[in-house]
């Protein structure tokens, strides 16, 4: 059996009166990429900031690289490699593209062990070799040396990746990482993010686009009014009846 980087077993969580996630359980295996669809409000950010520990869950439990996150602050949970975009990035606009991964290299974390996307960097030399690494795998490394404010939407989405993978992130979380972007750059989006995939990382994402899922993901989950309705390749679970009654509207 594949031993899981990312485990969720039972978990519950209400606001109020309001059970928005119930008995929610499922498994991100190391070096895939894991699609999460639901309609709105089916609790896909709430479940997203329980495994971050943004938000404590009611009942159950995450375990990352076979440790409980129970108890964790967000930033610990960062520190262990589970990191997720909003936490961290921010794109500086006056500073060049260069300068924007390069602010995120002091902060960095070395990983025993890792790949160029999952490596270490510290500031310095080792931190502007890992910055041309990922500008390369991220495309950017034409545009190295322009502001930041003149990149279009879709390269300022790369950008902020660019930034968190400086960090060293064992498990990216990325919220609909596709929205807003055009469709002619939506397609070098889905390459990048499987290059990554290619270098080992592993990434878990919230995303809504059905073909975009079938090209991206190994595995798919869906999430219905806070239960996991369906899981597995994108191709069963998206032509799933059921799933495409409850999510397409079918
Ligand atoms: N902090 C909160 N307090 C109260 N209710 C909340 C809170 N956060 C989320 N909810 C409610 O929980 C439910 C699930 O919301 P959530 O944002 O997790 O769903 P979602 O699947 O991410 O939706 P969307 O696709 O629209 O982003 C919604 O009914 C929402 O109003």
């Amino acid at each position: 059996m594949v031993e899981s980087l990312l485990s969720v077993r039972g978990v519950a969580k209400s606001f109020g009166g309001l059970r928005v996630l119930h008995d929610v359980s499922l498994d991100v295996v190391e070096g895939g990429i894991t699609g999460l669809i639901g309609p709105n409000g089916s609790g896909k950010s709430t479940l997203f900031d329980v495994i971050t520990r943004y938000q404590r869950c009611d009942a159950g439990r995450v375990t990352f690289a076979g440790e409980p996150l129970d108890g964790l602050a967000p930033h610990a949970v960062a520190r262990r490699g589970l990191i997720r975009t909003f936490q961290l990035t921010r794109v500086f606009p006056s500073l060049t593209v260069a300068e924007n991964l390069l602010v995120f290299a002091r902060s960095a974390r070395a990983r025993p062990g890792g790949g160029p996307a999952a490596g270490k960097a510290g500031g310095g030399g080792e931190g502007e070799t890992r910055a041309v690494e990922l500008l390369d795998v991220m495309g950017l490394l034409g545009l190295a040396h322009r502001e930041a404010a003149g990149l279009s939407y879709g390269q300022q989405k790369l950008l902020e990746i660019a930034q968190v993978l400086m960090l060293g992130p064992r498990l990216l979380l990325l919220d609909e990482p596709m929205a807003g972007i055009n469709p002619g750059l939506a397609d070098e989006v889905v390459d990048r993010l499987k290059a990554l995939r290619t270098r080992g990382m592993t990434l878990l994402l919230v995303e809504h686009d059905i073909p975009v899922l079938h090209r991206l993901c190994d595995q798919v989950v869906v999430l219905n009014a806070g239960r996991v309705m369906a899981g597995g390749a994108p191709g069963e679970v998206l032509d799933d009846p059921h799933v495409r009654e409850a999510f397409l509207g079918e």
